[in-house]
């Protein structure tokens, strides 16, 4: 086989990094569509899968559960960061993200009947997912598949595969954080029916619906602002301690396939660990709760002394990020158990809305020389 070939059978995507590629402004106006309904998506996932995840629970009520591994690519491993902690909290076992290609290839050593492995992908033909959940479930694992394509390879080979209401017209917005839901509403089922207590859990999902959908509306006319000031930076970093990996990762996701620039995503304290920002580099520090606080507040001191430009997303209410940063957008209160997906909105924002101002700008993906 010829490399063009090749080529044509690796690659995923149908759309191209050229400025302007109709191809990739169809997806880019489906993902703002999806990211501005996402309330409605996490909505209905979680109301069309109460019976489902009753018999799972009922399931798990008398099987020892000691770790759940959380199996995806791209956004669809991303998810179980933001969810692994509420999820270790209320089912006290240990609950762990897992790249799919390398579950499959490296993860299977110690799988066995005390080990629930979840496959997630949003098209449901991912195929280390599929691998991975095929193997698992030989070596006695308690499989569970999430996916919003009915029919798919995912669906069709678990049957008792978890329905996600969202569609990825677009690149993963709802469909990631609907998945996060999916995956509390699962923990939630489950330790319910193991006698655990679950009311935290359940109160924040009931909320998280409308807070996610009224933070979308607030934050399109501010990322939009942003993305038209930062139209010509080429690569943008994020940094987000434990669940707050998640926004950022997602962050890093939209701004290479919609913008499409150079941007990566790393766990926050790691910034400290090189000489991570130049001068001019932009990070978003997504620093939501009291844990990370002192940390982000010293990464916010250190982007000034680099002359760096740090838009930092913390509670509402907070000060000291808030005198430092250089952009600061405060969110509202939210249970820690929600709070990743509802920071992971406005950074959706801006995603979408710097591919927009990028466009209008004529600039594709940086290329080395101008
Ligand atoms: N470019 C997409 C990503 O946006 C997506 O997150 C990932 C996982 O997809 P899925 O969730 O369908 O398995 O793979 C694709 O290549």
């Amino acid at each position: 086989m010829s490399i063009d070939q090749r080529i044509i059978e690796i690659r995923r995507e149908s759309s191209t990094d050229e400025p302007g590629d109709p191809e990739r402004f169809r997806r880019v106006a489906l993902t703002e569509k999806e990211m501005m309904s996402q309330g409605t998506a996490i909505r209905s996932t979680l109301e069309s899968n109460v019976e489902p995840l009753a018999k799972i629970g009922a399931d798990l009520a008398g099987r020892t559960v000691r770790r759940v591994v959380m199996v995806g690519c791209g956004d669809s491993w991303i998810a179980g960061f933001g969810v692994r902690r509420a999820m270790e909290r209320v089912l006290g076992a240990v609950c762990e993200p897992y790249e799919a290609f390398d579950f499959a290839n490296y993860g299977l050593d110690v799988i066995d009947e005390e080990t629930v492995v979840i496959g997630l992908s949003s098209s449901g033909k991912t195929e280390p997912v599929i691998d991975g959940l095929k193997d698992a479930a030989e070596r006695g694992a308690y499989t569970v598949g999430l996916s919003n394509t009915l029919g798919s390879p995912l669906m069709v080979t678990f049957p008792g595969a978890l329905h996600i209401q969202a569609t990825r017209g677009g690149w993963p917005t709802q469909s990631s954080t609907a998945a996060m839901a999916l995956l509390l509403a699962f923990a939630e089922a489950v330790a319910k029916a193991k006698g655990r207590d679950v009311s935290s859990l359940t109160a924040a999902l009931a909320a998280i619906p409308d807070q996610v959908d009224a933070v979308a509306n607030a934050y399109y006319e501010p990322a939009k602002e942003l993305a038209k000031r930062l139209a010509r930076a080429e690569l943008v970093m994020l940094a987000g301690a434990g669940a707050f990996f998640a926004p950022a990762a997602f962050g890093s996701a939209k701004l290479k396939e919609l913008a499409p620039i150079h941007s990566y995503a790393f766990p926050l304290e790691e910034y400290h660990h090189y000489r991570t920002q130049k001068a001019g580099d932009p990070i978003f520090l997504v620093a939501g709760d009291s844990e990370s606080h002192h940390r982000a507040l010293e990464t916010a001191i250190m982007s000034q002394a680099c002359e760096g430009l740090c838009v930092a997303l913390v509670p509402e209410g907070e000060t000291e990020i808030t005198e430092v940063a250089d952009v600061t957008w405060h969110l509202p209160e939210v249970a820690a158990e929600t709070a990743p997906m509802l920071y992971s909105v406005p950074i959706h924002l801006f995603g979408y809305h710097a591919a927009v101002e990028r466009d209008a700008l004529g600039l594709g993906a940086p290329r080395l020389g101008g």
